[in-house]
């Protein structure tokens, strides 16, 4: 198990790592969120030993690191894999899998388990996005690592290929039985891939929760706005449910417990029809997704708050366009104090 205590770093005398803790099971994905900046590559530096910590402790069993007693990176036993994919040119693909391999028998393992057997023989140069990054991950797992670091392994790939690839990657990770943490900038790759979240904030872990628990009961505005699309529409929580001007709804309360709050709703939490002569909102602006649309909707009843909504492509809605807005939801939804 991988444990993290009370960590911090310092880039000369700013703190970029604030007091960090967490724990890794044995076979456990985290996904590590944030936005830019935040510290998430520091965060991964730090454990591999890349970097000096300022305070704190990492242990993995076998070893202790703390900012007295450094650990270097080829004692930690951790595989890492990069966006950049960090391949030798000269080397083929079998070559780049065995290099300092001892037991080759791990290294055709994971060549035929990531369907890289054609591939022996070629130069990465000779090989797509998708392939290189596969390699970069046999490389990684034919060295048993006792935990692997992905930094935005995907971020170069396109759309598709990522889709597939994360899947490939996430069950290779599982079939070894490696705790892995994983960056990522995609919301979707994180919330689907991870068995936990973590959200990174200025250095803070502002949630550390199952993927479920960090989009609908978020800890913070903050959590909430970061995971995909929040709209905060007012209303009053008395007695386990929320009223509001579009509907009521079971609430999970946050910071209160009743009084005045902003209830969260995702985009798929309300229901959304055309109402010519009367409606309780204004269509500001509609978003094509391919199988649907966001339409962001401006409340009547409170100016300046707008409200998200999903639709299926079928249905058009134009800006301008006078809808009613309902609640339409029948599980709990987050509520924060106003
Ligand atoms: N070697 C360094 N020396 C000084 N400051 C650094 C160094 N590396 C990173 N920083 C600063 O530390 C902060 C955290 O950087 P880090 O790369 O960890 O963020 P990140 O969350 O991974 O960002 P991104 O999502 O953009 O990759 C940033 O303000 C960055 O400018």
């Amino acid at each position: 198990m991988l444990t993290v205590s009370d960590l911090s770093v310092k880039y000369g005398e700013t703190l970029v790592v604030n007091h960090l803790d967490l724990t890794l099971d044995s076979d456990e994905i985290l996904m590590l969120v944030g936005p830019t900046g935040c510290g998430k590559t520091t965060i991964l530096h730090a454990l591999a030993g890349l970097i000096p910590i300022s305070s704190g402790e990492i242990s993995l069993g076998k070893w202790q690191a703390t900012a007295k007693k450094a650990v270097p990176p080829e004692k930690r036993n951790v595989g890492m894999v990069f966006q950049d994919f960090a391949l030798f040119p000269h080397l083929t693909v079998e070559q780049n899998v065995c290099f300092k391999l001892k037991n080759t028998a791990l290294a055709d393992h994971w060549l035929k388990l990531l369907g890289l057997e054609n591939f022996r023989n070629a130069k990465p140069d000779r090989l797509s996005g998708g392939q290189k990054q596969r390699v970069a991950l046999a490389r990684s797992l034919a060295h048993e690592p006792d935990f692997i670091l992905l930094d935005e392994p995907l971020s170069n790939l396109d759309a598709a290929l990522k889709d597939s690839l994360r899947w490939e990657i996430r069950e290779a990770l599982k079939a070894a039985h490696v705790p892995a943490i994983w960056v990522t900038h995609d919301q979707d790759e994180a919330l689907s891939i991870g068995d936990r979240v973590g959200v990174l904030n200025k250095g803070v872990l502002a949630q550390l929760d199952s993927p479920e628990n960090c989009f609908s009961k978020p800890s913070s505005r903050f959590v909430a706005n970061f995971l995909g699309d929040a709209s905060f529409v007012p209303g009053t929580f008395n007695e386990k449910l929320v009223n509001t001007c579009i509907g009521a709804a079971p609430g999970i309360p946050i910071d209160t417990t009743n009084g005045n709050v902003d209830l969260l709703l995702r985009p798929d939490d309300i229901n959304i029809r055309h109402n010519k002569g009367a409606g309780n909102g204004t269509v500001v602006w509609v978003r094509f997704e391919g199988g649907s649309r966001l339409c962001a909707v401006e409340l009547d009843e409170h100016e300046n708050t707008q409200v998200k909504v999903r639709v299926s492509h079928e249905n058009m809605f134009r800006p301008g366009d006078r809808v009613q807005l309902a609640v339409d939801s029948t599980h709990a939804l987050a509520a924060f104090a106003r």
